[in-house]
């Protein structure tokens, strides 16, 4: 989707984006801990290496990713988005800090029941669903170990984020999305076309895969509450290596630790400046949603206790108040800019 605005200068800070390796896991829990309490609070976005996944196995995930967004946009129709938060959208992702549709494809898919009649069918995506599931699953072991060390860190019992993240049951909420952003022509002509809006994720954590050379992901760390929407004014980019996992903290987990560990914004920038990339690009992120019933409430109970599905549906409410917000604001300035070149039209005798 294509919104009639011109380019914000980027300003870019280059910051350190700690990596943790997850190597020997068993014996190094507390050290890996630390490390990962530190880059929490301190960045709220990390790289996680040596964590079990093998290139080949990302590369094919991949691959069958691109297989999937290769088909016919009807073929794709068939498995339509809904709000169990499952399926296939176009175009049609509309986050407050830009008010207009990213531009972009999307197919979300889950463990359970919400995916009934939403996976791919084998005839024409050979195999997805249960090679997708098998990756899903060696992604949730690495989160089921980062939420192990996230536990630990905060004062649980080591399995307390687990058995309230358990995609064994039937109603999981937790989503991997395949992610296909749409190649741009260089020169847009002042037409900004959003890859993905700025925004803060909604989960307790992301773990996401991107293909090497096809950059675009940036952030923009320093939020100090999980209800304030204002967005800093420098950005970092985030080009790592392709076997890498990036995490990042979500507003859930920044709840739940009384604002200790920190949910960063973060986009997918719009090509438009010298060493952007104007491809097709695909990437993967893994969404750890809580159980329904799960009780959220951080050790120091800075905010009331929360079931998962009331922490979920606040967030959509205040996330709906945000891009009400922004689109009246955007009416507003296209009033203000019709108003202006009216007057100028006025100005040179121009009268149609
Ligand atoms: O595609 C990416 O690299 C990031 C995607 C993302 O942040 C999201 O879908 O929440
Ligand atoms: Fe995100």
């Amino acid at each position: 989707m294509a919104a009639k605005t011109t380019a914000p200068s980027t300003l870019y800070q280059p910051r350190d984006i700690p990596s943790v390796s997850l190597s020997n896991f068993d014996a190094r829990i507390d050290e890996i801990t630390n490390q990962l309490c530190d880059a929490a609070e301190n960045v709220g976005f990390f790289s996680i290496i040596d964590h079990g996944i093998s290139p080949t196995e990302i590369k094919d995930m991949f691959a069958l990713s691109e297989a999937f967004f290769s088909l016919p946009d009807d073929v794709k129709a068939t498995v339509p988005w809904n709000v169990n938060n499952v399926g296939w959208e176009k175009n049609s992702q509309v986050r407050p800090s830009t008010g207009v549709a990213d531009f972009k494809e999307s197919y979300q898919l889950q463990f359970g029941s919400n995916m009934t009649n939403t996976w791919i069918s084998d005839s024409h995506v050979p195999g997805f669903r249960s090679k997708s599931l098998t990756f899903m699953h060696r992604v949730q072991r690495v989160s089921e170990q980062l939420m192990t060390c996230f536990a630990r860190g905060l004062g649980f019992p080591d399995d307390y984020f687990i058995k309230v993240h358990d995609v064994s049951r039937s109603n999981s909420q937790t989503t991997m999305r395949l992610l296909h952003y749409f190649a741009l022509p260089e020169g847009l002509n002042g037409t900004v076309y959003h890859r993905a809006g700025a925004h803060a994720d909604w989960d307790l954590l992301t773990l996401l895969f991107q293909h090497e050379g096809q950059n675009g992901l940036e952030i923009c760390p320093g939020r100090d509450a999980v209800t304030q929407f204002a967005l800093g004014d420098t950005w970092t980019k985030v080009d790592l290596s392709a076997g890498d996992i990036i995490c990042n903290i979500g507003d859930l987990l920044m709840s739940w630790s009384d604002d200790r560990f920190k949910s960063t914004f973060h986009r997918v920038k719009t090509p438009c400046e010298p060493g952007d990339y104007y491809g097709d690009r695909y990437s993967i992120a893994y969404f750890n949603q809580p159980c329904k019933d799960a009780v959220i409430q951080g050790p120091k109970r800075k905010y009331p206790v929360v079931t998962g599905e009331e922490f979920t549906a606040a967030a959509m409410k205040r996330n709906f108040a945000a891009l009400q917000e922004k689109k009246k604001a955007l009416a507003q300035e296209t009033a203000e800019n019709s108003k202006v070149a009216a007057l100028a039209r006025t100005d040179v005798g121009v009268t149609a």
